[in-house]
């Protein structure tokens, strides 16, 4: 893998972290904090933080020109009435506007030609990569070297450079300002189930789903060189890894609390550079190798059908095909909340479409409904996102059909993307 690697010369493992400004309302602005002087790209910016900051100036303009509401919920993109059916869904009406095109702050919709003067046109600087690109796709993930993200990365994208991040958030951000050209993220485990956070991401950011890739996670418990089972006090890892290795550790009869971190690898790094001689991690063999540590215990995930299901985003959606198996994500809302549920989900399966996933998720614009009960009292509902994934292609018109029946029963819908399903072969976590 041609990512940030423990042999590169300029850096040991520097992930994107973040600081974020609010210059204008409604607008987040990345800014990249360093553990060293030094950073590593390998395709032409310099090596010096003064390099990377003016790179990082250089994207902050670009995106402040487009005055995206990328903290926004999305439900203003509501049923338009428009008739390109896909695009209307999605709220806009071609993904350029989304992405690329400028705003034009000063004109109106009355085609006042002075406020048209202000319209700046794209040009080809517009649409070139970073200063940074080089020859191999760029991808974001949260964690550091070693985690399953980047094995999901590398997966998903064989040869490309891997950019850690430390938060997911910052992930999104890295795709966002074009310091990489996808991100990939962890969204749900066969074990642990959902990773909240990215599906309350996905509705927050405006990135598409262009692929999936499931992921065998094959977990172990790793100590400083010498360390006995005994001297652990203390096991660290990701809240999914602890989840997912829960009644083993109960098994294996250790003494000791446990602690969530940022991830798995980074739990590895952190007891082998404070030397901790107490404390165990859960993590992969391969942040053993990177991070000198031995493995007390192998395939400790409680079930061998451990697998993460990683999600793939890009500013742009892809182009939905019906010649392979596909799979399209939506999430939808409605003033009424779960009472619309049924239907919705019968538009589809009376098209004969299947599910393979749906997860609710609160609806921070408006969580609470108030009915007036009138005598009786104010019942209080919570409000609701729901997710849904379905195996058709949006270029299928079953897949079509349905949603434009479920844009009837609904306030709120979006397309999240419609992407090839992973089909690669069975094949557990090995060494299980
Ligand atoms: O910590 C890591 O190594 C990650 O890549 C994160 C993550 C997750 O968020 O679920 C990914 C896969 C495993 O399920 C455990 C942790």
């Amino acid at each position: 893998m041609q990512a940030i690697s423990p042999s590169s010369p300029l850096v040991s493992f520097i992930p994107i972290r973040r600081r974020i400004t609010r210059f204008a309302p409604n607008k987040l602005f990345v800014h990249c904090i360093y553990r060293s002087d030094s950073v590593y790209f390998p395709n032409g910016v310099g090596s010096s933080r003064a390099d990377w900051q003016s790179s990082c100036a250089i994207l902050a303009s670009k995106v402040a020109a487009q005055e995206q509401p990328t903290d926004k919920s999305g439900e203003d993109y509501v049923n338009d009435g428009s008739t390109d059916h896909v695009a209307a869904i999605n709220g806009h009406k071609t993904s350029m506007d989304l992405d690329l095109v400028p705003l034009n702050k000063g004109s109106s919709d009355d085609g006042n030609s002075n406020n048209n003067k202000l319209m700046k046109p794209l040009t080809i600087t517009d649409l070139s990569p970073a200063p940074m690109h080089g020859s191999h796709l760029r991808v974001a993930y949260q964690g550091v070297p070693g985690a399953y993200s980047e094995a999901a990365a590398e997966k998903a994208y064989p040869n490309c450079e891997a950019i850690p991040c430390d938060q997911f958030e910052v992930a999104f951000q890295a795709v966002e300002l074009w310091i990489a050209d996808r991100a990939v993220l962890p969204i749900e485990n066969s074990l642990g189930g959902s990773i909240h956070r990215n599906y309350d991401l996905l509705l927050r950011h405006r990135l598409h789903i262009v692929g999936e890739v499931q992921l065998p996670v094959h977990h172990c418990l790793l100590a400083l060189p010498g360390v006995r089972k005994e001297y652990i006090t203390r096991v660290i890892s990701h809240p999914q890894a602890l989840a997912q290795c829960e009644l083993t550790l109960n098994k294996l009869g250790l003494n000791a609390a446990r602690e969530a971190v940022d991830d798995t690898a980074g739990a590895a790094e952190y007891i082998a550079t404070n030397n901790l001689r107490d404390t165990a991690a859960i993590a992969s063999a391969r942040a053993a190798e990177l991070y000198g540590l031995q493995i007390l215990a192998d395939g400790i995930h409680d079930d061998s059908n451990n697998v993460t299901r990683f999600v793939m985003l890009a500013r742009e959606p892809i182009i939905p095909r019906t010649d392979r198996p596909f799979k399209t994500s939506i999430v939808f809302a409605h003033e009424k909340g779960t009472s619309v549920l049924f239907k919705v989900l019968s538009a589809f399966a009376f098209r004969n479409i299947s599910l393979t996933k749906i997860e609710s998720r609160p609806r921070r614009s408006c969580p609470i409904r108030l009915v007036d009960n009138a005598n009786i009292g104010t019942a209080k509902h919570f409000e609701y996102m729901f997710y849904v994934d379905f195996e058709a292609s949006m270029a299928d018109v079953r897949a079509q059909n349905a949603l434009a029946e479920v844009q009837e029963f609904t306030s709120f819908l979006r397309v999240l993307g419609s992407y090839p399903m992973d089909m690669t072969p069975w094949c557990p976590s090995s060494g299980d």
